[in-house]
């Protein structure tokens, strides 16, 4: 049990650390304490909630993961290097996303619930984002061979 208490002190001790010294997590816990409180006034329903805490926490998880890719990739090389830049694109690249899949799930049970938007919303956002990965590599892909 005080090895339990001790590993739960640890864990407070690096959500504190994540809140206070990351600007991107506080504005992540901003938007999900708002969700959760709308979730309540709009009285969303069992699956509802599930999904929306779904979204939540894995931003929250992937900001915290690519925080830590982030101060250990500061440590074992500080300097500038191709390698690190493309490893911490990598972790950013993740928490986007988890972002993106957050708002799909905003658009179809918020929307749905306050502007009547029908969930087809959600899936046009996702084929956006998809569009979005796939020409936009393209067009880097192009840059970057003519340059
Ligand atoms: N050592 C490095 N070598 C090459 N590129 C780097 C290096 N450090 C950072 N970068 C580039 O800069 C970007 C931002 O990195 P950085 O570590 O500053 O993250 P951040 O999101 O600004 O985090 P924080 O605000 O916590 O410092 C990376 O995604 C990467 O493209």
């Amino acid at each position: 049990m005080r090895k339990f208490s001790k590993s739960l002190k640890f864990a407070i001790q690096g959500l504190f650390e994540v809140f206070t010294t990351q600007r991107n997590f506080k504005i992540q816990t901003t938007f999900a304490l708002l969700a959760f409180i709308l979730a309540i006034i709009l009285n969303l329903d069992e699956s509802q909630i599930l999904w929306i805490s779904l979204a939540i926490f894995m931003v929250l998880i992937l900001e915290t993961i690519n925080t830590l890719v982030e101060k250990m990739m500061d440590l074992m090389h500080p300097e500038y290097n191709a390698i690190v830049g493309i490893i911490k694109d990598l972790g950013a690249a993740a928490v986007l996303i988890a972002a993106t899949f957050s708002i799909v799930v905003a658009a179809v049970i918020f929307g749905g619930k306050m502007f009547n938007w029908p969930p087809k919303y959600g899936i046009i956002i996702g084929i956006l984002f998809i569009l979005f990965i796939i020409i936009g590599s393209i067009l880097k892909k192009g840059r970057d061979n003519n340059g």
